[in-house]
């Protein structure tokens, strides 16, 4: 597959600027996950790329070709939707075929070519089946399958498993990475899910308001966001923001609190406990602060009192600056 490099896109509908001078490039054989709240514009880039809506202003290559001006046919993009956009009273074999129809190849080279997919991607003994009668993770397949038979360039996926039941999707979240590694797909995938991307993207990109806010490694957005924006949009609970004096904001990630002081020169904020959540594998209290709400993480074992006053401490080298006017990170409050 090719990669792709867009540049100063822009879009508007009826005035409103949808996206701005976005910039984006996914490598050859990579997986970036677009992560952004709703409205945010996602699934309008998706919609340029493939082609079925029209850039006001800027540059779309595939491969390093100029895309800008082809037909959805000839920029040769796979898209996967909600549920695959499989067709559902049609055999997996046909749903495989389906790309190829209109094309000029025989019948035989089109079995030839379902076949040697179906094989590749273990669907050969289900080719008679209908998708209903497939498993989520066959269905998924199915979809790729689709997009090797015809030698797509690009797989754009816009939530393709906001419908799968939540026990299975951990388990076709890993399926999808290790058939996008296998045959070295390159993706982009849409999601308003943090913890989704923070799984499947070799770089996630933040788009908020039309623009790409980060682009990185899935690590390098949760430690060291580019503004207050990304901070605030990755983490569960989120990031913790106080003012600073200094004319800008601490933010500091509720693990990176204890109420156990390790250093005298730790930072400590007193409160009042809240509420107490027990997520399971640890508990979340909030503290009632005089600089606003603050989230602690800590063991299932401590216990913590409605009420009770607790001083929460974080070393200064885990903490985040960003300034109050436009939210940029700022150097640690260390350098
Ligand atoms: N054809 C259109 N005409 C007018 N406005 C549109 C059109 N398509 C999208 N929009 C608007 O553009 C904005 C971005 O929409 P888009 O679907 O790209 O967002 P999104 O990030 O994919 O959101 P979601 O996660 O809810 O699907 C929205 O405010 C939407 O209403």
């Amino acid at each position: 597959m090719a990669g792709l490099a867009i540049r100063k896109l822009c879009k508007s509908f009826a005035g409103r600027i949808v996206l701005d001078h976005l910039e984006l490039s996914v490598d050859p054989g990579q997986l970036v996950v677009l992560l952004g709240a709703s409205g945010s514009g996602k699934t309008t880039l998706l919609r340029l790329i493939a082609g079925l809506e029209t850039p006001d202003a800027g540059e779309i290559a595939i491969g390093g070709r100029e895309v800008g001006r082809l037909s959805p046919r000839q920029r040769n993009v796979s898209m996967v939707f909600q549920d695959f956009a499989l067709y559902p009273h049609m055999s997996v074999g046909d749903n495989i075929a389906f790309p190829l129809r209109g094309r000029k190849f025989s019948r035989a080279q089109v079995a030839s070519k379902v076949a040697d997919v179906a094989e590749k991607l273990g669907l050969e003994a289900l080719l008679d089946r209908r998708p209903d009668q497939i498993s989520g993770g066959q269905q998924q397949r199915l979809a790729v399958a689709r997009a090797l038979v015809r030698d797509s360039q690009l797989l754009l996926m816009d939530e393709p498993l906001s419908n799968v039941d939540v026990r299975r999707r951990d388990a076709m979240r890993y399926e999808l990475r290790s058939l996008q590694k296998e045959f070295a797909l390159t993706v982009l995938y849409v999601t308003h899910d943090q913890t989704e991307a923070m799984l499947l993207g070799d770089q996630i990109a933040v788009i908020d308001r039309g623009v790409i806010q980060q682009m990185a490694p899935p690590d390098v957005i949760y430690d060291q966001p580019a503004n207050r924006f990304v901070a605030q949009f990755i983490g569960s609970p989120p990031m913790n923001f106080i003012p600073d004096g200094r004319a800008g904001l601490l933010g500091i990630r509720p693990e990176d609190l204890s109420f156990r002081s390790a250093g005298e020169d730790d930072l400590k904020i007193d409160g009042v406990v809240d509420a107490v959540q027990c997520l399971g594998s640890h508990n979340v209290v909030h503290l009632r602060t005089d600089e606003g709400p603050v989230a602690v993480i800590v063991d299932r074992q401590q216990r913590v009192e409605l009420g009770e006053q607790l001083t929460a401490c974080a070393a200064r080298c885990r903490l985040h600056r960003f300034a109050t006017s436009d939210g940029a990170r700022l150097a640690s409050p260390l350098i």
